[in-house]
């Protein structure tokens, strides 16, 4: 992760100020460690810092008194930006990705502080192997599960997904019981389906060893459960912070793949159930057995279900997040192709990290802004990315972290 250029409070263009903003602000939230300003609250340790871990019951119980006293934040003329966000009660999706290091997670943790003040019940969810939201929000989100973001004025709450636990997870299980481990880990997944279809087909050896992209496949997973499971059901906004290009791009095409692979061993399956039963009633044998294809049907449905969730302009979006340098433009302008390909919809492109304006730039400060120029106008030419409504994201003085700095650069982001 390529670390931000800080600039010091000296410097000439000191503007837009976190400092300025926290020295006139208080929060319940941990705010930790600013440079170049002293914080008036006592910040706490990021370490020690206070996060709830609750229970399925608790996350009803807030949803049900939250459907009665919440009242989402009204529309706002201007369609394109933050009020056609905000907007509607029903569930909606936000993907915010691109190169390693531009911002994504700082730009995802401050739309989900953003919908979280503005009457929505709220989940951040990290699908990036290298987490960083619990740096982000100066809050210990690790462990897998959903914790609640202290500092909101309505419910954030925020999933690391764990992909190196379940990996060892996996490996346990598979260990375990014959195999039967697997089963156990898999359901808890909600994959439970596809072991028992695989068991069926005599495959399930295939699963001693986790496969390539189970990363992939436990995000997908998660975004099922989201779908279905009530636990997720207060939620009306997700917002992922998705890890850099490559990943995320094999993120998005996995329900393509494994739907056309059930397909395939669907009509695998159906030939070996037609040869078999052939030979069977030759022999007068064949039994009556749950039809194995009905359950790989339902589950080739639920990719197809999470496939068009991506696909779908009324609740997806993918907001690419880069900075202004020839290489991040080059990669967003990529990355916006191969998510056309995908059909998945993006409308906004966050430059993230621009100079704010200066009165007297030092020569360095000169040449990084001619440098920032050149970008932007490579994006205004690029044919991927010109059609898209453009952000503009300042550097900011200090470090973007806790929820009252996520607040204030929310605030200048989404509009
Ligand atoms: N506009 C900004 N002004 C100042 N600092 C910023 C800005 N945006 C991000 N940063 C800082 O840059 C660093 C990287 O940001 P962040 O973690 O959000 O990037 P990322 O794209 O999610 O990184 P990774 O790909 O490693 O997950 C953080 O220290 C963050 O505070």
């Amino acid at each position: 992760m390529a670390p931000a250029t800080i600039i010091s409070s000296s410097s000439p263009f000191f503007s837009p100020s976190l400092g300025n903003v926290f020295s006139a602000t208080n929060s319940r939230a941990g705010a930790v460690g600013f440079l170049g300003f002293a914080p008036k609250f006592q910040a706490p340790n990021p370490l020690t810092a206070t996060t709830t871990s609750v229970s399925l019951s608790t996350v009803r119980k807030i949803s049900r008194s939250l459907l009665q006293v919440r009242s989402v934040a009204a529309p706002v003329e201007d369609v394109a930006g933050f009020g056609d966000m905000v907007s509607g009660t029903q569930r909606k999706y936000y993907m915010l990705g691109g190169k390693g290091g531009v911002g994504k997670t700082s730009c995802a943790a401050s739309l989900a502080v953003k919908f979280a003040n503005s009457g929505h019940p709220t989940l951040v969810v990290s699908t990036d192997p290298a987490h960083s939201l619990s740096d982000s929000f100066a809050q210990d989100l690790t462990g897998g599960t959903l914790v609640q973001v202290e500092g909101p004025d309505y419910p954030l709450f925020a999933l690391e997904l764990n992909p190196e636990k379940a990996r060892e997870e996996f490996r346990t299980a598979s260990k375990q019981n014959g195999g039967t481990g697997v089963k156990d880990f898999m359901e808890d997944m909600g994959l439970g389906m596809l072991v028992e279809q695989l068991g069926e087909l005599k495959l399930g050896e295939l699963l001693d060893t986790p496969p390539p992209g189970l990363d992939e496949a436990i995000a997908i997973s998660k975004v099922i459960q989201f779908l279905e499971s009530e636990e997720y059901n207060m939620f009306t906004r997700i917002v992922f912070d998705t890890a850099p290009t490559g990943h995320t791009l094999r993120l998005l095409s996995l329900p393509d793949f494994l739907d056309a692979s059930i397909g395939k061993i669907l009509k695998l399956k159906q030939k070996i159930t037609s040869a078999t039963s052939a030979i069977k009633s030759v022999f007068g044998k064949e039994e009556k057995r749950p039809d194995a294809a009905d359950k790989l049907e339902k589950l080739r449905e639920r990719m197809i279900k999470v496939r068009e969730l991506f696909r779908d302009v009324d609740s997806t979006e993918f907001v690419i997040v880069t900075i202004p340098t020839v290489m991040a433009v080059s990669e967003s302008s990529r990355l916006r192709a191969s998510l056309e390909k995908e059909n998945v919809p993006v409308k906004r492109l966050i430059v993230n990290q621009l100079l704010p304006p200066s009165v007297s730039d030092c020569k360095f400060c000169a040449m990084r802004r001619k440098d920032q120029a050149r970008a932007l106008d490579m994006i205004q030419d690029d044919p991927e990315l010109s059609t898209l409504r453009l952000i503009k994201a300042p550097l900011v003085d200090v470090e973007i972290r806790g929820v009252p700095a996520l607040k204030f650069i929310g605030d200048i982001i989404w509009k």
